[in-house]
């Protein structure tokens, strides 16, 4: 069974009890800027500013960090979105994280969680995210389709996240506009950013918002992702471990203007 498995097979285990209550988050009122606008239209690498406690990967991470602090300190810097990790038996995250971030700060904010079911995203909406992920290892076509439905029709912009070439596919075959390359195999945890380089040579000439997540420590990874043709960037471990998120942050927001004619 690989770690992705594993994964899933918890979020089915949990299914029952969201499915039994509904969600019971205090409203948050807030109209945030969309994602996909922010990265079609920018001139310097978007960062996309994970809130992540632990992971499968590395054991614990940053379990002392206040969310809301760190989310403000995100923010602060300059950060396009923030991604609340929401996942439990294995990053450390919860909805509650979730809420308290979106209440805190008024950028997009990202539930980072893995979605099988519709439930799922009720209650990331009603918990104040503006965005979901879908992980395309993680569905069938069927699965997919229907949550990525079920998302923009309740206004949340998608995040699509894939890995290799047929991934890909099956994301631009659902319509996707926000596509994220993961350089993290979920199945064997290794990290390579030229999986980003890679995919990025089989996107359509086409107005996609092209994310490089995992993996991004510094200005030269952004930079190596950047000429791939990415518009943003996800990182979690970096920012949550640097001690200077805006120093750390700002490094990574590097000139992305396109020349006439180049395929960014
Ligand atoms: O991070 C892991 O170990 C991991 C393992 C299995 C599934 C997902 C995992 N991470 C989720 C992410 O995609 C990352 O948190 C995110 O891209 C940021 O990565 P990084 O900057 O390398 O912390």
């Amino acid at each position: 069974m690989t770690i992705l498995d594993r994964i899933i097979a918890q979020k089915e285990l949990e299914l029952p009890a969201l499915l039994a209550s509904a969600p019971n988050f205090p409203t948050i009122d807030k109209v945030r800027p969309s994602l996909y606008e922010t990265l079609i239209t920018a001139s310097t690498l978007q960062v996309i500013s994970e809130m992540k406690r632990a992971s499968p990967s590395k054991g614990d991470i940053a379990t002392h960090i206040d969310p809301v602090e760190q989310a403000r300190q995100y923010e602060e810097a300059g950060a396009a979105c923030i991604s609340v990790l929401t996942e439990q038996a294995f990053f450390k995250g919860s909805f509650e994280d979730l809420h308290a971030v979106a209440n805190a700060v008024n950028i997009p904010v990202l539930c980072k969680d893995f979605m099988i079911h519709e439930v799922q995203i009720d209650y990331a909406k009603a918990a104040g995210a503006s965005i979901i992920l879908l992980i395309v290892a993680a569905l069938t076509d069927e699965q997919l389709k229907a949550l990525y439905t079920y998302a923009t029709e309740k206004q949340l912009e998608v995040l699509v996240e894939v890995h290799d070439t047929e991934e890909l596919q099956r994301a631009l075959n659902i319509g996707a506009k926000i596509i994220g390359v993961n350089n993290r195999n979920l199945k064997t945890f290794e990290v390579s950013l030229t999986t980003t380089a890679e995919i990025a040579q089989h996107l359509p000439p086409s107005s996609i918002a092209f994310i490089s997540e995992s993996g991004i420590w510094n200005a030269e990874d952004a930079q190596f992702v950047a000429n791939a043709g990415a518009k943003g960037v996800l990182v979690g471990e970096s920012l949550m471990v640097s001690g200077n998120v805006m120093n750390s942050l700002k490094a990574l927001q590097i000139d992305i203007i396109a020349k006439v004619g180049e395929k960014r």
